[in-house]
């Protein structure tokens, strides 16, 4: 068996006394796109906070490609190849849309503040913004702040900015909240597409978006997985009707 991009062994928090993430075992495979569910307050920012190192866990191992990210700041585990998004909007509003795709590229190669003079000459780095921006639709918006942008473009520009750095695994948080119906299918697509032959780990709360996207589905309830299966498999288990599938299914209805 190929070894899975990531994969998690009695991952364990607490915050003070109160056990938040209670003891979690997942493999997801390289290719796979696997959604996290669960109710609010079940640990999953927590989880994803976890798996990236924000936070350290209280026990157990992440692995990323088989190899243990203990102890590795969240920096040098987006260099062996994890990018993520968050939930807040995460882009600068008055720099151009080009120019924020490109301040990612320059960070996923390294660079920091300096060497604007360089930069502008870059050809290589031209046409890697410009290669995202046509990934992410936004090529014709591509000299316009950012901060001008519908919120559902300032979102493809977030995807943007975390598949800049060529990751193979990419975590998305809540990719389409608070988004319309023809602005949830828009970015449905979007991820789609911009995940192709990657890894994805996705948090979502839009059950249309979850079941239209995910090869697997992992339940989340108070800490820990009570199911992890195909889509179908995960709706028709009684344990996940009971805890949250249900009440989530009714919501969309
Ligand atoms: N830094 C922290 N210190 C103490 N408690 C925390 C901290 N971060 C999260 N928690 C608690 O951990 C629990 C899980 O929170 P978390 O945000 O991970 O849940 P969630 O499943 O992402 O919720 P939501 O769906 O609402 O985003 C909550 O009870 C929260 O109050």
């Amino acid at each position: 068996m190929s070894v899975p991009a990531l994969e998690l062994n009695g991952l364990k928090k607490n915050f003070g006394k109160a056990e938040i993430i209670r003891g979690i075992d997942l493999s997801i495979g390289k290719a796979e796109r696997h959604a996290i569910i669960g109710p609010n307050g079940a640990g999953k920012s927590t989880l994803f906070n976890l798996i990236t190192a924000r936070f350290p866990p209280s026990a157990g191992t992440v692995k990323l490609h088989g190899e243990d990210l203990t102890g590795l700041q969240p920096f040098e585990i987006n260099r062996r190849g994890l990018s993520r998004s968050f939930q807040i909007t995460n882009i600068f509003p008055k720099m151009t849309v080009f120019e924020n795709v490109r301040c990612a590229l320059l960070w996923a190669q390294g660079y920091k503040y300096s060497f604007w003079n360089f930069v502008n000459r870059s050809r290589k780095l031209t046409e890697g913004t410009e290669a995202i921006l046509e990934q992410i639709n936004l090529a014709n918006r591509r000299d316009l702040p950012a901060g001008t942008l519908s919120y559902a473009e300032q979102r493809a520009l977030e995807i943007g900015i975390t598949i800049a750095g060529g990751a193979n695994v990419i975590m998305l948080d809540e990719p389409t909240a608070g988004m319309s119906h023809s602005e949830t299918d828009y970015i449905t697509d979007l991820i789609l597409k911009v995940t192709e032959g990657k890894t994805l780990i996705m948090v979502e709360h839009d059950m249309g978006v979850v079941f239209g996207l995910a090869d697997r589905i992992s339940v989340l309830v108070y800490g820990e997985i009570i199911a992890t299966g195909a889509p179908e498999a995960v709706r028709a288990d009684p344990k996940v009707q009971e805890a949250y599938l249900g009440a989530a299914l009714e919501a969309e209805h």
